[in-house]
């Protein structure tokens, strides 16, 4: 690979400095708009040597994990830590701007809803064993390699604080050194912890995973795939004072103060919606706020998630009716005659978005729709769909949950006269 010096003219969507070349755009990470940086060139993608040129605006930064010097190798959990906070914030409100003009969409954007470091209450974690014990945390970016962190300033305290006892499970259950991975989100009981992709472990490092997750504290379930091997206390979430059991491994939002931000947004879209429909609901985040003044009917694909939420619901004194059906909305959207009875809908699905849904939603008469999504690039292809089915957006609302990463949400509200 030859050593290169190229200037860094904007940052690309996944937060790397992009640098025009004659043989085309370049990748660098961790670049920052205006440098000079001598990298390693591999077709579009450049690692940075040395920064020649610093841009005036570059922050020190918060993690010694970070970046191309990150001890340990180069972390895969945050991109942006370099960057300050302004342009941050920037960044993030042009990556829901962008895609809304990529496809023609001209409407207000709000702005940001900001977050902030210590507050990721989920997070999936990479492991593997090794001769030196176990390595725990985020993927490199470009690689397999993992990098074992000492600290981390986006996790909130407890996840954070509970590593070393994650470490320690790691321990116990993997035999070999394939990767896994583990998933954890941190309850009002303690941490909801998934293994996935271990050897199956023998009964002896079984047993010895139930005694350790019995003795140390803080700990409210293990699971092993979709196998509960032990849980000393049911995890528990609260929804707007609704105690909910969240399954093993299910979703979560990740902060509760995007949570919060988001469920705002989408009560005062739909406010004064008698009867709402809360597409891909899991296990209700929405439902559960909007049954306080409207009767919900949640649809959503995971059994289990469903099952907390009518759990939750037969539990609650004071909601309005809230009906679930398991269903595939990829595959079987909701269709307009079905869509009649509902005066809203709220509509969250994964990152590949919601096109199916978009295009039985724009031949629906529903009078308002609140769009949530994790994917700008999705998003705005689904509120083309419904543009061109009649509805107008109102708003997009960006949403910053994944502090330090390329992610943002947004929450849009369409109507339809
Ligand atoms: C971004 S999460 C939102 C969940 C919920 N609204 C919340 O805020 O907690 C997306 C949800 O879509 C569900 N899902 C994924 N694919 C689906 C499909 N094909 N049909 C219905 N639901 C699906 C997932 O199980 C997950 O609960």
């Amino acid at each position: 690979m030859a050593a290169e010096t190229v200037t860094i003219a904007k940052l690309g969507s996944q937060g790397d400095g992009i640098a025009e070349t004659t043989g085309g755009p370049v990748f660098v990470p961790f670049a920052l708009p205006g440098e000079t940086v001598m990298i390693a060139r591999d077709k579009g993608h450049g690692t940075i040597l040395s920064v020649l040129q610093a841009s005036a605006k570059r922050e020190q930064p918060s993690c010694r994990h970070f970046g191309p010097d990150g001890k340990n190798g180069t972390c895969g959990g945050c991109a942006l830590q370099h960057v300050a906070e302004d342009d941050y914030r920037a960044f993030k409100v042009a990556l829901v701007q962008d895609a809304l003009t990529q496809h023609g969409i001209d409407c207000p954007v709000e702005p940001l809803v900001t977050s902030g470091p210590g507050e990721r209450r989920r997070a999936t974690f990479a492991g593997r064993r090794t001769e030196e014990g176990i390595l725990l945390g985020f993927s490199s970016p470009s690689s397999h390699h993992i990098v074992s962190i000492e600290e981390c300033p986006v996790l909130s305290p407890a996840l954070f604080e509970r590593l070393p006892a994650l470490k320690l499970l790691a321990g116990i259950l993997a035999s070999n050194s394939d990767p896994f991975r583990i998933a954890v989100l941190e309850t009002e009981t303690g941490l909801d912890i998934s293994f996935s992709g271990l050897k199956t472990p023998s009964e002896k490092r079984r047993q010895a995973a139930i005694r350790a997750a019995m003795t140390v504290k803080g700990i409210a379930r293990l699971t092993l795939d979709d196998e509960i091997i032990v849980e000393p206390v049911k995890p528990a979430l609260q929804i707007d004072g609704t105690k909910v059991f969240p399954p093993p491994a299910s979703f979560a939002q990740t902060t509760e103060r995007a949570e919060d931000a988001m469920a705002a947004l989408v009560l005062s879209h739909l406010k004064g919606a008698k009867s709402v429909a809360d597409l891909f609901s899991g296990f209700g985040t929405f439902a559960l706020r909007l049954a306080r003044k409207a009767q919900v009917h949640a649809v959503e694909f995971d059994q289990k998630a469903l099952e907390a939420l009518d759990y939750a619901v037969r539990n609650r004194q004071g909601l309005k009716a809230v009906s679930i059906e398991r269903r595939d909305l990829f595959r079987r959207p909701l269709l307009p005659r079905e869509l009649k009875g509902f005066d809203a809908v709220v509509f969250d699905p994964p990152r590949a978005g919601a096109k199916e849904q978009a295009e039985e939603l724009a031949r629906s008469k529903v009078s308002r729709i609140a769009a949530v999504s994790c994917n700008p690039a999705t998003l705005a292809r689904d509120l083309r769909i419904l543009i061109e089915g009649g509805y107008r957006v109102e708003s997009v609302t960006p949403v910053d949950q994944f502090y330090w990463s390329p992610h943002v949400e947004a929450v849009a509200l369409l109507k339809k006269a």
